[in-house]
């Protein structure tokens, strides 16, 4: 990409800062930043620091992703994703890692655990009304649009 977003970080921990794994990569790879490895059993959550503070520009927010090989091969993935973090956030991010498969997995320091993916973000001011307008679609959902 030509152009990057500048974003004021401070790196508590020990492991490079995040980077881009490819030229267009949407997403920056975190890494655990741990001082033992953790175990995460079946079904169980841990929250693994990053080590990382940020600064986003107003308008701009980060969505926490999980990636796609760990999810795959090992079943991890994030209890709240998108995990959100807000441009006036200046605490540690941290990633909450779930562990969806039947076998233990073992978190190990400055293993890429997540992906962090900036974008845009509007903010609402409600115009309350009576009616919204009409579409084909209306109040169908749901697969409304599939299989009878
Ligand atoms: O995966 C995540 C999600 C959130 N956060 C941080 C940044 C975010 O700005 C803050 C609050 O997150 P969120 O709004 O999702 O949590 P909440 O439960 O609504 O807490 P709060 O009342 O603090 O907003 O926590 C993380 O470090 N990792
Ligand atoms: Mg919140």
């Amino acid at each position: 990409m030509k152009s990057t977003l500048p974003v004021k970080v401070i790196n508590l921990g020990k492991h490079p800062l995040p980077a881009y794994q490819t030229e267009h990569s949407a997403g920056l790879d975190l890494r655990a930043n741990l001082e033992a490895p953790v175990t995460l059993k079946p079904l169980q959550r841990a929250l693994i620091p990053t080590g990382l503070c940020i600064e986003l520009p107003e308008g701009h927010e980060a969505q926490i992703r999980p990636r796609s090989g760990l999810a795959f091969k090992h079943g991890i993935s994030i209890v709240n994703t998108p995990g959100t973090i807000d441009a006036d956030y200046r605490g540690e991010i941290k990633v909450l890692l779930v562990n969806l498969s039947d076998a233990d997995f073992v978190v190990e320091d400055g293993e890429r655990i997540a992906q962090m993916v900036v974008a845009r973000y509007e903010r609402v001011g409600w115009q309350p009304v009576e009616e919204l307008s009409e579409t084909e679609r209306g109040a169908g959902g749901y697969g409304s649009t599939g299989k009878k």
